[in-house]
């Protein structure tokens, strides 16, 4: 998988040379571009902002630097096209399932902006040839969309195959679509068996995989109806049995 990346602040994408991503870069597996948009601003400020036509408040990015930019990434490979994505608060949720259809794509750009946001115009420019997706990590507001790609990048690359390596499995993670979809992790322990009075479940002591199974399943329900109530009325009835139903 290839992955461009337009920003004001490339410096930001430094986490991405180390750990799961790291190492799926050094192996290959993911190829990472970052640029740095003001090396399509030719004034001598090397402007990427202007006021808002109509008025408002703060800057609106220019769409100039940004058409040369996205033109320069589509430039890498006159035989493909990559998915852009423009992350935003105004965007679609970014979910499980949108970073499985992401992981299936072999090329990604993503826009992150500063400020009030990108010229309109850009995206409607290329959206009538390419896939452009607004897409939000969440309902809060951060100071641009560099955070918001760590997020996209980490949650797409852990899914290429090879990264997450044979002892973990990305099936079983949460949200995944199928049985644990909408179900968050139950509590997980590890050695030593007793710490500061708090003992480890008895059962998971047990060695009965079919208990185990059922205990953890029963904890991930309590803890999604804890913390994410919304999510129960979502899962598929046939995966809540009777047993379930009584937590
Ligand atoms: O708050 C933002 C500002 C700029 C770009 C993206 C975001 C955002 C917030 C939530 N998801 O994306």
């Amino acid at each position: 998988m290839r992955i461009d990346i337009i920003s004001i602040f490339p410096e930001y994408f430094a986490p991405l040379d180390v750990s799961l991503i790291g190492k799926a870069r050094e192996r290959g597996i993911l190829d990472v571009h970052l640029h740095q948009l003001r090396d399509w601003a030719h004034d001598v400020h090397r402007t990427v902002d202007d006021t808002p036509y109509g008025g408002g408040p703060g800057m609106v990015m220019k769409p100039e630097p940004w058409g040369e930019a996205i033109d320069a990434v589509l430039a890498a490979d006159q035989d493909a096209r990559p998915r852009i994505i423009v992350p935003t608060p105004s965007g679609v949720p970014f979910t499980q399932r949108l970073a499985m259809e992401y992981v299936a794509e072999p090329w990604l750009l993503f826009t992150p902006a500063r400020y009030e946001g990108i010229d309109s115009r850009v995206m409607a420019e290329y959206g009538s040839r390419l896939c452009v997706d607004e897409v939000s990590i969440g309902d809060y507001v951060l100071a641009g969309g560099e955070a918001a790609v760590l997020v996209m990048v980490e949650a797409v690359g852990r899914l290429l195959p090879g990264v997450l390596g044979n002892a973990r499995s990305a099936v079983d993670d949460s949200f995944a679509p199928g049985e644990m979809e909408n179900l968050l992790e139950g509590p997980v322990y590890t050695k030593p068996p007793e710490w500061r009075g708090h003992e480890v479940p008895e059962i998971l002591l047990s060695g009965h995989h079919g208990k185990i199974a059922r205990w953890r399943r029963d904890e991930a329900l309590r803890r999604t109806a804890r913390n994410r109530a919304e999510l129960l009325a979502a899962l598929d009835p046939a995966t809540l049995d009777k047993h379930d139903r009584r937590l």
